[in-house]
């Protein structure tokens, strides 16, 4: 029935005002507004239609994302849309697109790598889109290891060129070696761009300067063919229906193509038009600014995408009933019975279950049957996940300052906090990329047989957002880069330089050495200084741990592939920025050893490779840590609206409690709580669950998105979830016809005995 909100007796439980909420959850009241304004712009417009997207082919799919893309921009020019509203439009179309790499990497790489005239040159292009860029630095043998790319740049001093070529065999120094080189991956290539920023090793006078960006056009502006010397297609479909293959992720090589010099991004160093190699004033770290905006991009899309899935899980858990009692009573029963009983059962409650949804459809009332969202376990597997979008919401949030911090420290020359940002970015995108595509396959089976349909819209939504954890630096190396900063700083304890930002804790560490938790009732551990001093001493601890297992490696015949380790390129920055790394930066510049651990960097890196999985756990730990830490911050500030603040306090709480139960290992083995006090966590991780419970509709309706940009029926607004799954399934094409195609040719003559005469 139209108009019927079977949600409408969740959303009356609410204890909070959800419009306050909204604006919280929007990060302030104008992005609420033109968020709002926008979203349905877009869903009330029907030529960005999503819901037939699993069922297209590619060819089709792909012209139809050229289609939006283009009457986007149409819409954004006669709309005079502001370059914020006109980003808010491309995020509600909701489809990866060329766009996305020319605005989200393109344009912000001339802005971090041009010098101001290369800017001036390219930039209002680009703004117009009168070219179209993408980001080429992924090669077919190369992905994280940026350092080891083989596509040259090679100086011509005669005609003032740049040659930019593509080998044919990599080096010796592989195993396997990869007979066409090439660069593969970069998202807009394959059809689209006609301009690429690619990574190549800058070669002049026969001297190898390592990897830097050029600015390479691709193909003609007349008739869109590939330049001479380029050969550029699709690298092919990627996983999932729909989702990722409306992008024409590109494969490209080079022969021998030629740009002028000054299409090699200039600001940091130079080729001069003697083809000499030099550094411009200009330091190099500005362009770690870029990488600090990127990032913080990402980790605000995975807030995004994992609410996403939340909001549809949470709706659909309210929606779906199934057998028990109410009022949170027992749900099932433990009885010992023969398989034939048991399959009677069976019997019995799928014919009351058939009953009570018939009757249920005219009554409205579901007696007898709970919503699956009172399952205690199915709360323990959904609240958190909730919590855990709120909380990289926030985190995101803070990012954004973070991001204009470092721009203000690089504009005066101030480099202090560079490597404390760029562990933290790192480790930021690898923690909540990793936790949302997670969280998204755990929201799928959440909604149980459903969440496994197209239409429910997860299927989609995972196999978009799974990249996420590869892309802009697979999230192991950069947690393994998180780690090297943490031994880093271990290794400077005591030497009179204080650690800094989300790293300020190891200042105190003999405190954290030392202390123990002093909560004594399930209560306590809603203390914000209590909390936070758990996830320090056990990020801290973890830390010194690995730094004591790392000094113990003096013997460097102990380390298997010794020399790989000591020399691993990919341990530096895999992404935007193939220059000097922070690491590298920060290694010009040693300090003095540790006084409380006896690090010694060099043998620290012996033993590396040998203790990487501690390392990677000790770097997730800490990273953790800061997202606590952001939420806690966020609640120290000033939240208007009813009963808002003690909401977003249980919602908090549940993320740290629920990150507690889930390592309890680790807080336990180092020891600064006690087995009481993580069961008396366990108990007020409970507790919480059921204050969060009436409000868990109303919580995901704070994310405020539109039933277009859900793309789910399980995630209606209205929950009127059966009617449409029922309505989804005649539209399918196989349901275009009550006989199927085929039945003659292959169905008939198998069931008349006649396939030999058929003709297969
Ligand atoms: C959908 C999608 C879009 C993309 N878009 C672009 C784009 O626009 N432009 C572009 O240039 N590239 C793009 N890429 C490529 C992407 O950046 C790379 O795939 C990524 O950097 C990972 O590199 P790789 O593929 O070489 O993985 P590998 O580095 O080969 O990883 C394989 C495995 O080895 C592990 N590993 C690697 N190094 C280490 C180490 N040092 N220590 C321990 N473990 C290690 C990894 O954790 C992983 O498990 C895209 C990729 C995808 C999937």
């Amino acid at each position: 029935m139209a108009g019927v909100d079977y949600l409408a007796d969740e959303r009356n439980k609410a204890e909070f005002d959800v419009d306050s909420m909204k604006i919280v959850w929007a990060g302030s009241r104008h992005t609420f507004e033109v968020a709002d304004r926008i979203s349905k712009l877009v869903a009330n417009d029907p030529a960005f239609r999503k819901d037939d997207r699993p069922m297209l082919a590619r060819k089709e799919l792909f012209k139809n994302t050229l289609r939006k893309a283009a009457y986007a921009w149409k819409l954004i020019t006669e709309l005079r849309l502001s370059e914020e509203e006109a980003s808010k439009l491309r995020f509600f179309v909701d489809e990866p697109a060329y766009t996305d790499l020319h605005w989200g990497m393109f344009v912000p790489a001339l802005k971090g790598q041009c010098t101001d005239e290369q800017q001036s040159k390219w930039l209002p292009l680009a703004y117009k889109m009168q070219i179209i860029g993408c980001y080429a630095q992924t090669e077919l043998g190369h992905g994280s290891n940026v350092q080891g790319l083989e596509t040259t740049a090679t100086f011509d001093p005669q005609t003032d060129e740049f040659v930019i070529h593509s080998p044919t065999l990599t080096s010796s120094k592989c195993y396997h070696t990869v007979e066409v080189l090439c660069t593969w991956w970069p998202g807009g290539l394959g059809k689209v761009s006609t301009h690429a920023v690619v990574y190549a090793r800058l070669i002049t006078d026969g001297k190898d300067h390592g990897v830097h960006g050029f600015i390479v056009q691709l193909r003609s502006m007349e008739d869109h063919k590939p330049l001479p010397g380029i050969t550029v297609g699709d690298i092919g479909m990627k996983f999932g229906n729909g989702a990722y293959n409306t992008m024409d992720n590109g494969v490209l090589t080079f022969d021998h193509v030629r740009i002028p010099r000054d299409q090699m991004m200039m600001r940091v160093s130079q080729v001069t038009r003697e083809g000499k190699y030099k550094q411009s004033d200009v330091p190099r770290q500005l362009v770690y600014g870029t990488m600090v905006y990127v990032r913080q991009q990402i980790v605000a899309d995975a807030s995004c995408a994992l609410s996403k899935a939340v909001c549809i899980a949470t709706r659909y858990s309210a929606v779906r009933r199934q057998f028990g009692s109410q009022n949170g009573g027992p749900e099932t029963q433990n009885w010992s019975v023969d398989s034939q009983t048991l399959w009677l059962v069976y019997c019995f409650m799928l014919v009351a279950e058939f009953l009570l949804l018939i009757s249920a459809h005219y009554t409205k009332s579901y007696t007898g049957l709970i919503q699956v969202i009172d399952y205690k376990t199915q709360q323990n597997r959904l609240f958190p996940l909730l919590a855990s979008a709120y909380a990289f919401r926030f985190v995101g949030e803070w990012l954004k300052w973070l991001y204009t911090d470092v721009t203000q420290r690089l504009a005066v020359n101030d480099f202090s906090t560079l490597p404390e940002a760029h562990a933290c970015t790192a480790g930021l995108k690898s923690l909540t990329t990793t936790a949302t595509a997670d969280g998204i396959e755990e929201c799928r089976k959440l909604c149980g047989g459903h969440g496994y349909l197209c239409t429910s819209g997860l299927p989609e939504l995972f196999a978009v957002y799974v990249p996420a954890c590869t892309y802009e630096g697979d999230n192991i190396v950069l947690l393994l880069q998180v780690a090297r900063f943490l031994m880093k700083t271990v290794s400077q304890i005591g030497s009179g330089k204080q650690p800094v930002g989300t790293i300020a804790y190891m200042g105190r560490v003999e405190h954290l050495l030392k202390s123990r938790c002093s909560v004594q009732r399930a209560e306590d551990w809603l203390n914000p200084s209590q909390v936070l001093e758990a996830f320090e001493a056990r990020a801290a601890r973890m830390s010194i741990s690995c730094a004591q297992n790392l000094s113990k490696f003096s013997n460097p015949e102990e380390v298997p592939n010794k020399e790989k380790t000591e020399s691993d390129p990919s341990l530096a920055m895999p992404t935007s920025e193939a220059v000097q790394t922070p690491e590298q930066y920060y290694n010009d510049n040693p300090e003095p050893n540790s006084l409380i651990v006896d690090v010694d960097l060099n043998r620290m890196i012996l033993g590396f490779a040998e203790l990487s999985a501690d390392l990677v756990e000790a770097a997730v730990a800490h990273c953790q840590l800061i997202v606590v830490s952001k939420f806690l911050d966020k609640l120290q500030q000033d939240i208007p609206g009813k009963g808002v603040k003690q909401l977003l306090q249980a919602v908090c709480g549940i993320y740290y409690l629920s990150l507690l139960h889930k390592h309890q290992g680790e807080f336990l083995a180092t020891s600064y709580i006690t087995p009481k006090q993580a069961a008396l966590a366990s108990d007020q991780l409970r507790a919480l669950y059921s204050k969060v419970r009436p409000n868990a509709i109303a919580l995901v309706d704070a994310f405020n998105y539109t039933d277009h940009f859900l793309g789910s029926i399980l995630g209606c607004y209205d929950g009127n979830v059966y009617p449409k799954l029922y309505e989804a399934a005649k539209k399918d094409p196989l349901n275009d016809t009550v006989v199927p195609d085929g039945y003659h040719e292959y169905l008939k003559p198998l069931l008349k005995q006649q396939l030999h005469s058929a003709k297969l």
